[in-house]
């Protein structure tokens, strides 16, 4: 695994700043990302089985792990938080909102406990062709962290194809504008929740995101979500 600590902290907060989101390469080894797959299969590891389809999220399967994490997922979940801090806080202050986030991830879930947001959101997700995600949003309670990052396990091209991440941006008065990525397997991609702060006229104002999967054209697809806040 790359050492979080060691990127480019300053183009990630830039991209995060211009764009809402931020493409990490390389992250987890092809290895490691085959080894996460794995655990899809291992029943024991999940508090919940979604089928997409049954609640029109769209087509496929996810798992939300449960506690214990895995340990290379609690340990993804707790390094990418830190430095993802800093910059939540300058955004909850270009916006107005007062809320501080505890540079540890540790003080962040037990404010989530706190408001009885205990169960876990780290997920993992199975789609075959035809398969994909509608645009979403992913809160689940009142507390929530400005960015999730979600890993590609599979190899665009070689596994699979289409299945590119669709992120959505609302304009206030206009359409939304929508852009597609796709990152290569292990590349992280971390993007905003639920709005990022752009500069207007008269300050900064709320644009809202959402993210989905575009459909899966041939083979199988699986992601890693890490999402930082418990739900409730
Ligand atoms: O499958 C994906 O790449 C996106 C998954 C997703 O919606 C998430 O991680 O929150
Ligand atoms: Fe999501």
């Amino acid at each position: 695994m790359l050492a979080i600590h060691n990127l480019h902290w300053a183009n990630l907060y830039q991209s995060l700043n211009d764009k809402g989101y931020a493409h990490i390469p390389a992250v987890l080894s092809q290895e490691e990302c085959e080894k996460l797959r794995k655990l899809y299969d291992e029943e024991n590891l999940y508090r919940s089985v979604i089928n997409m389809q049954r609640y029109r999220f769209g087509k496929g399967e996810y798992k939300y792990f449960s506690y214990p994490l895995p340990p290379a997922i609690q340990k993804l979940r707790e390094t990418i938080y830190s430095p993802l801090a800093t910059l939540a806080n300058e955004w909850m202050q270009k916006l107005s909102i007062d809320i501080q986030f505890p540079s540890s991830h540790h003080e962040f879930i037990e404010r989530c406990h706190a408001v009885a947001q205990l169960r876990p959101t780290p997920l993992i997700l199975r789609y075959e062709s035809g398969g994909f995600n509608t645009l979403h949003q992913d809160l689940y309670g009142d507390v929530y962290f400005p960015f999730q990052v979600v890993f590609v396990l599979s190899q665009h091209g070689k596994e699979y194809e289409g299945g590119e991440l669709v992120l959505t941006e609302q304009i206030p008065r206009a359409q939304s504008k929508a852009e597609v990525v796709r990152p290569n397997q292990g590349d992280a991609l971390i993007f905003t929740t639920n709005f990022r702060p752009v500069k207007g006229t008269r300050g900064y104002y709320r644009a809202a995101m959402r993210h989905g999967v575009s459909e899966v054209k041939s083979g199988i697809r699986y992601a890693l979500g890490i999402i930082f806040h418990d739900a409730k």
